[in-house]
C-alpha cells in the first residue's frame, strides 16, 4: 500500500487536531464530534512535508495514497511499563490474582532472574509495542539488592540494540525506604550515570514523610527527574500523593516528578481530591494512569465481584490542567496476566473504563503528546511539518470505528517506511518458562 519511495503523499486522512500544533486556526475543517481534521500530507525523505487540507492542491506530482477517511496518530509513547517482569506468567502464576500474591510471586521468581532471561523477556515486550506503533517506552526496572546488577544491565543492552528504533527509559523501582541508605544514594548514581529516571514505589508507613522528603532531595542532587508509584490502592487515608507535592512544593523542586497509579485520590472525600489535585497542579506534577492493570488487580478479593474499577479521578486531574497520561504497565506477569504491549487497546480500554468519550475532545494525547513531554521528548507523539513521519494508519475512519477493532490491520509508518507489524511468537519464550523451576 504505501509507495517504494522516499517521496509520495497520503491523502484523505483524518488526524486528531490536538496532535497538530498547526491546526488550531482552522475549526471549519473538523469532523466535529471526533474532532479531526481531514488532510493530505507529504512525506518527503522520512518526514513530513506538508500537511494541507483536502482538494487544496487538484493534481499530485508523486505518487499518491488514498486513505480514504482513515485516522492518522503519531507513533505512540508508552511511558509506564515493567519490561522486566513480562511474560513470565506461565512459569510464575498469580493464583489469587491480588497485589499482595503478585508481589510474593515476583519476589520468589526474581531470586533465579539472570541478565539472559530478562533481555530476552524485555526484548519480547519491545518487540510487540514496536510492531503495533510505539516509538517511546519507559520501564520501570526491580531495582532492590543485587536485582539492579541483573535488570540494569540487561536494559542498557536492549536500549543500545533497539536505539534506531524505540527510544528506552529506565526507572528503578525499590521501596522507598531504600534511599535513606547507602545502597540507595549507589542506585541514585548508577541511574543518573546511565541516563534513567529515579522511580520507587511509596506507600503509607510512619516514615513516609521522611522518605519521600528525602528521594526528592537525592534526585535534586544528581538532576533527575523522578517518577514514582503512589497510593495503588483503595483506601482513602493513603495520601502519598499529597505528600509527593507538598515535598516537591517545599523542596522548590526543578525536576519533573510523575506519579502512576494514585488509585486512592478517587475513593477520597472531594474535599480532598480537590486539595491534592491543586497541589500536584501547582507542583507541575504529571499523572500515569494505568487502567487495565488497575481494573485487574484493585478491588480484587476471590470468589468476590469487584465494585470499582480501580482508576484515578482522570477527568478531575485533566480539568485542573495536570497532565495526564495513561500506559500499558504489566503484561503477562503476576501484576496482570494479560496485555500486550499495544497503546492503541490501552487507549481503548480506557475509553470504555473512564468513559474518555464524552467528548473524546483531546483524550488521544494521553498515549502521545502528554506522556511524550513528560518523558522530554518534545517532538514525539504530535503530527507536525518537519517531524520524522512515524504514524499509524488506521482504516477506521472515526473513534467509533477505531475503537470497536482490535486494528491489527494498521499500518506503521517509521521514516515514512512500513514496517513488518508481525507479533513475536510466544514459542519463542518456551524455555524460559520451565527453566526455572
Ligand atoms: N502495578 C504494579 C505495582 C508494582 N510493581 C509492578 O510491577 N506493578
Amino acid at each position: 500500500m504505501i509507495p517504494h519511495t522516499s517521496h509520495y503523499w497520503l491523502k484523505n486522512a483524518h488526524v486528531p487536531a490536538s496532535l497538530m500544533l498547526q491546526s488550531r486556526d482552522r475549526p471549519s475543517s473538523l469532523a466535529v464530534q471526533d474532532q479531526l481534521r481531514l488532510v493530505d500530507v507529504e512525506i518527503m525523505n522520512g518526514a513530513i512535508a506538508r500537511i494541507i487540507p483536502v482538494r487544496t492542491l487538484t493534481a499530485f506530482d508523486h505518487p499518491v495514497v488514498d486513505l480514504q477517511g482513515g485516522m492518522v496518530f503519531p507513533c505512540f509513547v508508552d511511558m509506564h511499563t515493567h519490561l522486566d517482569k513480562g511474560h513470565l506468567w506461565e512459569r510464575a502464576p498469580n493464583l489469587t490474582g491480588t497485589f499482595a500474591d503478585g508481589l510474593e510471586t515476583i519476589r520468589q521468581d526474581a531470586e533465579q532472574w539472570n541478565i539472559e532471561d530478562v533481555y530476552r523477556r524485555m526484548e519480547f515486550g519491545v518487540k510487540c509495542s514496536y510492531a503495533h506503533g510505539t516509538k517511546a517506552i519507559r520501564t520501570h526496572l526491580d531495582s532492590g539488592g543485587a536485582l539492579a546488577e541483573v535488570t540494569l544491565e540487561a536494559f542498557r543492552v536492549l536500549r543500545d540494540r533497539w536505539a534506531d528504533r524505540v527510544i528506552l527509559q529506565a526507572v528503578c523501582l525499590v521501596s522507598l525506604e531504600d534511599f535513606l541508605t547507602p545502597q540507595g544514594e549507589k542506585l541514585a548514581d548508577q541511574i543518573a550515570e546511565m541516563g534513567g529516571v529515579l522511580g520507587g514505589f511509596a506507600s503509607m508507613n510512619p516514615e513516609i514523610e521522611h522518605q519521600i522528603d528525602r528521594t526528592l532531595a537525592i534526585a535534586q542532587d544528581r538532576t533527575l527527574d523522578l517518577d514514582l508509584h503512589v497510593d495503588e490502592n483503595n483506601n482513602p487515608n493513603s495520601i502519598c500523593l499529597k505528600i509527593v507535592a507538598e515535598t516537591a512544593l517545599r523542596q522548590q523542586l526543578q525536576q519533573q516528578i510523575v506519579c502512576g497509579h494514585c488509585c486512592s485520590l478517587a475513593v477520597q472525600p472531594a474535599e480532598e481530591s480537590t486539595k491534592t489535585i491543586a497541589l500536584v497542579k501547582q507542583a507541575n506534577i504529571g499523572i500515569v494512569s494505568l487502567p487495565m492493570c488497575n481494573l485487574y488487580l484493585q478491588d480484587r478479593q476471590p470468589g468476590k465481584t469487584p465494585h470499582w474499577r480501580g482508576i484515578t479521578l482522570l477527568h478531575e486531574l485533566k480539568q485542573a490542567g495536570v497532565p495526564v497520561a495513561i500506559a500499558s504497565d504489566n503484561c503477562r506477569d503476576p501484576f496482570h496476566s494479560f496485555g500486550d504491549h499495544d497503546a492503541l487497546e490501552v487507549f481503548s480500554l480506557s475509553a470504555k473504563i473512564a468513559h474518555l468519550d464524552r467528548p473524546y475532545e483531546d483524550w488521544c494525547r494521553a498515549i502521545t503528546s502528554t506522556p511524550a513531554d513528560l518523558m522530554g521528548l518534545p517532538t514525539v507523539g504530535r503530527i507536525d511539518v518537519g517531524l520524522t513521519a512515524d504514524l499509524v494508519l488506521f482504516k477506521a475512519r472515526r473513534y467509533s470505528e477505531l475503537l470497536s477493532r482490535s486494528q491489527h490491520d494498521r499500518v506503521v509508518l517509521r521514516n515514512g517506511i512500513a514496517i513488518d507489524t508481525t507479533l513475536p511468537n510466544y514459542a519463542e519464550l518456551d524455555d524460559l518458562q520451565t527453566g526455572h523451576h
